[in-house]
């Protein structure tokens, strides 16, 4: 009775501080750590002990903020200029009809599969640009100098932006998979829609894809840019992280189709968490490793940047692949050979809030059967290459995104088993990595396990 009544008492203090406490941690403290780390790597010489020293003796927190302007208005029209071309090359640039995942509710939605043609025509619009400012004796890197006041004015933007979107999902939702938790911090910190359109924008799709990851590839060629305008060459190390980063983003604009089918999409539903998250983290955090070598150049000689480099692009590779055997199975519907042999796919059957079944094909061969999340172990390794090329120096900023994402991995990995227990009961991916062994002969009548 003792343990029970401990139980039920439990509930709303692990809601209290799922719900309210860690959101209002998140949102209170990122904004502000990301503006001290893009301080600490441009003022500090990348050094956390100077950035700390420099807080404490030398005017606090609001020094960060002194060193940058939140009311510039070329930086305001240049961020709305570049969400206006984004937006109409979501519109105008043709690709396949394709579609996300069915949501609990029936809702299935559609997609314009174009997003790596809009990535290489920003790319290419980008070359051009630079050639053209570069032959009037102007640079693009004006960005990196102004970086500090682009990332504020963000921050700001993107914080209204995320209110306008909870407003958007309370008062005018787009599709039936929306509602509120009751907890107004909450709906702000997770969002209250899952697939919000306005004027026929994804509002994810632009979010992750067409703003947070194209500025995340903008931001790196810039960088790299600008190290080669200070030291005159650009330093191996910076090539090689600029180089597998802009290969990394490449792969993923190719493979965008995929993303759509992610927790990102599918359960996230769109606020300052994955909202904020890819319009001001990605382009602060993710690029911070760019970012620090551009005035802490470190090289790395050749035997260092040939390792990297051939680590880096075999890591790329297998992450590819094994997101790649993902998808084939289910558009193949189970009928494909991985690794030369037939396929093994689970046939794992769910039901929708209306009551009817429906049935996935979970794959259970290749990557799928050495372990669940296989494909986290090369992500990681392709970032620790791009991020070792600055070395063992004793500095941490390079190596934070790197263990930022083994946390979120982790933790991702947890969500997803949870997401996919409760979406197939005992027949889940969970059960996926196991059919290789014993333990696929309990599997439930529900689960049709085949070879084809
Ligand atoms: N750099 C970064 O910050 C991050 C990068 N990534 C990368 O993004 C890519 C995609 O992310 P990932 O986390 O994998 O995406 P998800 O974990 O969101 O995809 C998982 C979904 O795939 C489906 N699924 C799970 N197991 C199987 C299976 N055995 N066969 C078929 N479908 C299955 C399930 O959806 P369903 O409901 O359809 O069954 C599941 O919910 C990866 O390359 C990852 O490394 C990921 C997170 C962060
Ligand atoms: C505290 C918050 C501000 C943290 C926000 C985290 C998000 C910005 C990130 C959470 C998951 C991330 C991603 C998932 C999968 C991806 C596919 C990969 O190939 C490219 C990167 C990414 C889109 C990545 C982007 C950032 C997140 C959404």
């Amino acid at each position: 009775m003792a343990t029970k009544q401990l139980k039920q008492a439990e509930g709303p203090l692990v809601q209290f501080i799922n719900r309210t406490v860690i959101p209002l941690l998140l949102i209170l403290l990122v904004p502000q750590s990301v503006m001290y780390l893009w301080y600490a790597s441009v003022h500090c010489q990348g050094s956390l002990t100077e950035l700390a020293d420099r807080l404490t003796n030398r005017g606090g927190p609001a020094l960060v903020w002194a060193a940058v302007s939140v009311a510039n208005p070329a930086v305001y029209a240049a961020i709305l200029a570049f969400c206006a071309f984004q937006v109409l090359l979501m519109l105008l640039v043709p690709g396949r009809t394709c579609y996300g995942t069915e949501t609990p509710t029936g809702h299935v939605p559609e997609y314009k599969d174009n997003g790596f043609a809009c990535y290489l025509i920003t790319m290419a619009t980008f070359l051009a640009g630079t050639v053209y400012l570069k032959q009037r004796g102007l640079t693009p890197t004006v960005i990196y100098d102004y970086y500090g006041d682009f990332l504020a004015s963000m921050i700001l933007l993107s914080l209204a932006f995320c209110l306008l979107l909870c407003v958007k999902g309370v008062l005018a939702p787009t599709s039936t998979d929306h509602g509120r938790s009751g907890n107004y911090l909450f709906d702000y910190y997770w969002g209250t829609e899952l697939y919000p359109r306005i004027c026929g924008i994804d509002i994810k799709v632009f979010t992750n894809c067409r703003f947070g990851l194209t500025v995340w590839a903008l931001a790196v060629a810039v960088f790299a840019l600008k190290s080669y305008e200070l030291h005159g060459r650009v330093v191996d190390g910076m090539a090689v992280t600029a180089a597998l980063q802009l290969l990394y983003l490449t792969k993923f604009f190719w493979w965008e189709a995929g993303y759509y089918r992610t927790i990102d999409i599918i359960t996230d539903r769109a606020g300052f968490y994955i909202c904020w998250g890819c319009l001001c983290f990605v382009p602060s955090f993710y690029t911070l490793v760019s970012l620090f070598m551009v005035r802490q150049p470190e090289p790395v000689g050749p035997a260092w940047t040939a390792a990297l480099l051939g680590f880096g692009l075999a890591s790329l590779a297998v992450n590819y692949w094994s997101d790649w055997q993902k998808q084939a199975a289910r558009a193949a519907d189970g009928q494909l050979n991985i690794w030369g042999r037939p396929a093994r796919v689970i046939r794992a059957k769910y039901s929708l809030d209306n009551g009817q079944e429906r049935q996935s094909v979970l794959l259970a061969s290749g990557f799928w059967a050495v372990s669940r999340h296989f494909h986290y172990i090369p992500e990681l390794s392709l970032t620790l290459c791009w991020s070792a090329v600055c070395g063992t120096g004793c500095h941490i900023i390079p190596y934070m995104y790197f263990a930022f994402l083994s946390v979120l991995l982790f933790h991702r990995s947890f969500r997803d088993d949870k997401k996919c227990r409760d979406k197939y009961g005992s027949t889940g991916p969970s059960t996926a990595n196991w059919c290789r062994t014993r333990l696929c002969r309990s599997c439930s009548d529900s689960l049709q396990f085949t070879a084809s």
